[in-house]
């Protein structure tokens, strides 16, 4: 297990970038805890893969360096760096079986027999596979085998890091949950390094303790599940991140008041200077209370989720959407004032520090 540094990594896949937008990758300096899970979000084309094929080795960046344990392994192949890598797709052998796929790496390195035995059982076990351990591999389903790509990634107690990139694309369903309470189990019992790319929050916020918000090429935000509900850093983790996003909101600011058209929101604390900047409160719809109290809203659609409904509003000609609880009523005369503690500002999309 190792703590990663990225090291000032920038990676552009065309020859002389020159502008910002020429690189895949902005700018990513970071330090990755020894033992930490990380999971790599954002949409497509924002660098995930980029920066995970940078940490394996597949790629070498066109700037910066990357270090497992402070030390230097940016010249180095993926075969030179010890990681286990699981991609989206199985990579399994299917001459051999079940069992036998689990053991190769550790074989493969002159692990002794009895040693082998030992550590396959016990991935077995943790990957429900124990029953057909001595079935061939051939003839399995996708799911199946994506599971065994899953076992031999952890099968190796001594690597720097695991990498997973979606790994539970091909998975149904209802698997899809359970492989990723078991990967969230395995980390704890096992303590590897893991670094998970993945588009969908949902598997994000379940399996990682760090989540890294990655967004045109850079890192947005290194958060908890948590902090990046509560903190956004940048607007785009609050749209990204929660069901629905957070609501985003035109403001000029006067000291520790917000306006919004003709309404002033008291904040939490003052703002900065933020001239020529673009101003904007953001608010998480569960902090959004209706009631007849506040300022005014017009209500376009209410959606029932289950314990939840969803109204859909407008705010001075702005979408808000507020969460409710199934048994709560809409009022007549709807009006909405926001908790302080959910507000956040952003001065051209990034978060400000309010002041006392
Ligand atoms: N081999 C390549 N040659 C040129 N451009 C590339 C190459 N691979 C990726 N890119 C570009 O680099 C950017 C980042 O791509 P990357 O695959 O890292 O994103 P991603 O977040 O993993 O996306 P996805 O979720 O779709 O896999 C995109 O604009 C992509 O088009």
């Amino acid at each position: 297990m190792a703590r990663i540094d990225l090291d000032h990594i920038r990676h552009a896949y065309m020859p002389n970038p020159a502008r910002d937008e020429d690189y895949a990758l902005r700018e990513v300096h970071h330090s990755w805890d020894d033992g930490g899970a990380y999971a790599l979000l954002g949409p497509s084309g924002c660098g995930k893969t980029t920066l995970l094929n940078i940490i394996s080795g597949l790629l070498t960046p066109s700037e910066g360096k990357i270090l497992f344990d402070g030390r230097d392994v940016t010249g180095l192949q993926p075969e030179e760096r010890n990681i286990a890598q699981v991609f989206q797709f199985p990579v399994v052998y299917d001459t051999m079986t079940v069992s036998d796929n689990l053991a190769f790496p550790l074989r493969n390195r002159g692990m002794a027999e009895a040693e082998v035995k030992k550590r396959v059982a016990e991935v077995l076990e943790m990957i429900d596979l124990g029953d057909i351990a001595h079935r061939k591999a051939r003839g399995l389903t996708a799911d199946l085998k994506q599971k065994i790509s899953l076992g031999r990634g952890l099968v190796r107690a001594d690597v720097n890091a695991i990498l997973f990139d979606e790994p539970l694309t091909v998975i149904d369903p209802h698997m899809k949950w359970q492989l990723r309470s078991q990967l969230k189990l395995l980390h704890r019992r096992f303590g590897h390094t893991m670094v998970y790319v993945t588009h969908d929050q949902t598997e994000a916020l379940t399996f990682a303790d760090k989540v890294v918000v990655m967004y045109g090429g850079e890192i947005v935000q290194i958060g908890t599940p948590q902090e990046l509900f509560e903190r956004p850093s940048h607007t785009f983790v609050g749209y990204f991140i929660g069901s629905p996003g957070m609501n985003v909101l035109p403001v000029t600011l006067e000291g520790a008041n917000a306006r919004l058209g003709q309404h002033s929101i008291v904040l939490p604390g003052a703002a900065g200077p933020t001239i020529g900047k673009r101003t904007e409160l953001g608010i998480r719809p569960e902090f959004v209370h209706l009631g007849r109290e506040g300022m005014p809203v017009t209500i376009d659609k209410i959606e029932d989720v289950g314990r939840q409904k969803i109204v859909r509003a407008a705010i001075e000609g702005h979408e808000l959407a507020i969460v409710l609880d199934e048994d709560s009523s809409v009022p007549a005369d709807p009006h909405v004032t926001f908790d302080p503690a959910g507000i956040n500002i952003y001065a051209d999309d990034w978060r400000m520090k309010l002041g006392g």
